[in-house]
């Protein structure tokens, strides 16, 4: 019999052809990179912060937990293995909410493709969120350590490390929303900005370090217009300024937890305050995901954090705010099962119509970071000229914006030669979070 031929000869040595889904099977690209490299020392990371925290856990949740946490590190060993011998994928076998949503799209995608789903040869997007969902199983799998979030410590390191700029933030809000003389639409475009520029600080990419925004925020943001490679922040403000007949809801569909959920607060207390929406809608994660993304532990905490920052006098007063937001239902948080499936939106109306009927009530859909990018344009190696509403293939249930910085190989609304001018002066320009885009479409 011969030998299992390697990893690296069952791909492919191409880029990903133009119009395909992204996929590890081909080696030069970045979905490659992370299954090989990337996502394998993500699961270390969480192995090591395992074995480093046993005992502070046992702590925590009792003596018991000790042997659970040995229980998980085994998992999520054989976990890593299955991914690096490109075993396939295989059904979940928990009583979690959405263990028969996830194990329909096992079984669909392998009667489709006539096999299961393998790591090195199968769409990106759906490898990479099985990862993450196959983490928290290893939890699930115990009883003591069913909710415990391996990441949330460096959520909230990323928060800490982040406090010189939220307090220049926070200070500037907080003057804006006192004075009677604020420029609406300069003011609103200023914080648009400032959320979007808020997601260059995740933990996935970075492997967990060094996420912290340092720089002056304001001074940042007003140099980095020439970043924003296709940015339609005009109708964005034109979408936010029109009175709908229909709702005055803003939905903000969360990315990441510490410096830029602040600014993505920051921009839904102005909505508010500046009535351009009676209430604002955010959407998270159940399961910890993708590292950095915001659990409903995280903004709670968040909350909490400011309201204890006596030393930063904005954080109190700004956290009292918010507590009376969410208090008087202007600002609902909700963390609905779909985003934490592997589907692309245009799947949503299909296996979520609810939720789908649910943000078609909205004015206008705010959608963070770099993931929910890849989502909304099904993940596919389009042209990078192709117009971004043909790339949401038909998931329109409102008005929507992403607010993205470009950290994975997948980007349209550009014009003719404008990637090939980038490329020419930044070989990484897609990988790196520098550059970002503002897609609008109604
Ligand atoms: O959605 P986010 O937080 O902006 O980014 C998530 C992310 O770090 O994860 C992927 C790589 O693992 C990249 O596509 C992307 O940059
Ligand atoms: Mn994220």
């Amino acid at each position: 019999m011969a030998a299992k031929a390697s990893i690296s000869e069952e791909c492919i040595d191409m880029t990903t052809p133009w119009n395909e889904y992204l996929s590890a099977k081909y080696k030069r690209s970045f979905a490659y990179q992370t299954v090989r490299n990337r996502l394998p020392v993500t699961v270390t990371q969480v192995v090591d912060h395992l074995s480093r925290t046993k005992e502070e856990i046992a702590q925590s949740y009792g003596e018991d937990a000790q042997e659970e946490v040995k229980q998980v590190i085994g998992y999520l060993s054989r976990l890593k293995n299955e991914m690096q011998t490109n075993k396939p994928l295989t059904p979940l076998s928990e009583d979690y909410v959405d263990v028969e949503l996830w194990n329909n799209f096992l079984k669909k995608a392998e009667q489709e493709k006539g096999r299961p789903l393998l790591w090195f040869a199968d769409e990106w997007l759906h490898i990479e969120c099985y990862l993450y969902r196959r983490i928290k199983e290893g939890f699930l799998q115990t009883r003591l350590l069913r909710e415990y979030d391996p990441f949330r410590h460096q959520k909230e390191d990323a928060f800490t490390g982040s406090l010189q700029a939220v307090s220049v933030v926070g200070n500037h809000l907080l003057e804006l929303s006192k004075s009677k003389e604020a420029d609406l639409e300069r003011t609103i475009l200023q914080f648009l900005k400032l959320s979007l520029w808020g997601n260059r600080c995740d933990l996935s990419i970075s492997g967990g370090k060094d996420i912290a925004q340092v720089e002056n925020p304001l001074d940042m943001v007003s140099k980095l217009d020439d970043l924003i490679l296709a940015n339609d922040l005009e109708k964005v403000w034109a979408a936010m300024n029109s009175v709908s007949s229909k709702s005055q809801t803003i939905d903000i569909i969360f990315d990441n937890s510490g410096y830029e959920l602040f600014t993505d607060l920051c921009l839904a207390h102005l909505l508010i305050e500046f009535k351009l929406a009676d209430k604002v809608r955010f959407h998270a994660k159940r399961v910890p995901w993708f590292i950095s993304d915001v659990m409903e532990h995280d903004f709670n905490w968040i909350l909490q954090e400011m309201e204890n920052k006596s030393t930063v006098p904005c954080l109190p007063e700004l956290s009292s705010k918010w507590k009376g937001f969410v208090n008087s239902g202007r600002w609902t948080f909700n963390a609905e099962p779909f985003w934490t499936l592997p589907y692309s939106y245009d799947k949503m109306k299909e296996i979520d119509s609810k939720l789908y009927e649910s943000l078609g009530e909205s004015k206008l859909l705010i959608f963070k970071g770099d993931l929910n990018y890849r989502k909304l344009v099904c993940e596919m190696n389009w042209y990078h000229t192709e117009e971004f509403a043909v790339a949401l293939r038909g998931f329109q249930p409102a008005p929507l914006v992403t607010l993205r910085t470009v950290k994975a190989d997948v980007v349209v609304g550009l014009r003719a030669g404008q990637a090939e001018e980038i490329a020419e002066i930044d070989s990484d320009w897609l990988l790196t979070g520098k550059y970002a885009v503002v897609s609008y479409s109604s």
